[in-house]
């Protein structure tokens, strides 16, 4: 089948490896209180800022129709209270745009990322930085970018700047790109180079024999509840902690096997752009992704996923005793 998106694939890749740039470069930089507290109490750091300028102004110049669903907003970098912090991300965003941007640009630039979502024609989701508090403490983060037309994911491409290009290898080189479009498969580069080699879920036979990828930060995944639900499937390999959606590339990679992701709080909705990357990613390595429920995944609703509860990622051969283990764990 041919490439849709070629040209959509084109403009994701270079967004995502330029503001992957800028992240590195923050990071050099960062010193390590220089985060700003959100009203939902979680971090955002001028990488954040950055990367979202830097993505939302190169999407604009090739799809300038198109809205973008994006995490964060210009509120910190507006006034004098801003000036500070408007003044970094202005120089950090302008070294690595062909045009620089002057601050009224800068902050339309971020705030393009304001839009509603919903079932439209086309929409661009974007985690500038996703897996902050990873990004800043040195380990795994990632800059997630998709496609999302009628609401159906067609097109992913991820930044992964610590990740090791070689499982097996950790202390090799680190940085990678993935990338995925509907049909077409799912692909690694490493952020060094332009050669790219398709990925695949391992194949696994025995659910007792899988490894889990779980996130780092307890409040978002009850380690607990993922224990438990280890043991009434017979797992006794410890678990892969990571930040941020690499955890969708790593199972999409096979450096592990499933990607649970439990609900903590009963009110609490998963946002689009934590998802979408990593969905289309997993889909076109082989592996499948539902809710806990074992509902699809319904990106079509708003800026989150407020018709699906928790995530389970893992190959088709397993994913069905995934489901009923997390069943059985949470209807006793
Ligand atoms: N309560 C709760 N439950 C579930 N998810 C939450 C919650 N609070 C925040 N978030 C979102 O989690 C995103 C980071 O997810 P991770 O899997 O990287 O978590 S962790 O970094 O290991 O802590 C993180 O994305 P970023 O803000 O882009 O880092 C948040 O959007
Ligand atoms: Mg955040
Ligand atoms: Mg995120
Ligand atoms: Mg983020």
């Amino acid at each position: 089948m041919m490439s849709v998106f070629a040209a959509e694939r084109n403009v994701a890749i270079n967004a995502v490896l330029q503001a992957s740039k800028v992240c590195q470069e923050v990071f050099k930089k960062l010193v390590k209180n220089e985060t700003i507290t959100k009203k939902d109490k979680s971090p955002v750091t001028i990488g954040d800022f950055s990367a979202q300028a830097v993505v939302n102004t190169i999407l604009y110049k090739s799809f300038p129709n198109d809205p973008i669903v994006g995490e964060e907003d210009s509120e910190a970098l507006r006034g004098d209270a801003g000036k500070e912090l408007r003044e970094k991300v202005l120089s950090l965003a302008n070294s690595v745009l062909d045009e620089p941007l002057d601050e009224t640009k800068l902050l339309d630039a971020i705030d393009r990322g304001s839009h509603p979502g919903g079932s439209q024609e086309r929409m661009w989701t974007l985690d500038p930085i996703d897996g902050t508090k990873g990004f800043v403490r040195g380990e795994q983060y990632a800059i997630c970018l998709a496609l999302i037309v009628g609401g159906n994911v067609q097109l992913g491409v991820m930044g992964c700047p610590n990740l090791p290009v070689d499982f097996n290898n950790p202390e090799g080189e680190r940085g990678c790109l993935f990338i995925a479009e509907r049909g077409q498969g799912a692909f690694q580069r490493a952020l060094s180079s332009t050669e790219e080699t398709q990925i695949h879920f391992a194949d696994i036979s025995s659910v007792s024999e899988a490894t889990f990828c779980e996130s780092v930060e307890v409040l978002h995944s009850s380690h607990g509840d993922a224990a438990q639900i280890a043991s009434i499937l017979g797992i006794t390999k410890p678990p892969l902690r990571m930040d941020s959606q690499c955890k969708y590339a790593a199972v999409s990679r096979g450096d592990a096997n499933i990607y649970l992701r439990l609900p903590t709080r009963a009110d609490y909705e998963e946002n689009i752009w934590d998802h979408a990357t990593g969905f289309i990613l997993v889909q076109e390595a082989g592996g499948k992704v539902s809710d806990i429920n074992s509902k699809p995944l319904d990106f079509s609703l708003g800026r989150t996923l407020k018709a699906n509860k928790g995530i389970v990622v893992a190959h088709p051969k397993i994913h069905p005793k995934i489901i009923e283990a997390c069943s059985k764990h949470f209807n006793k």
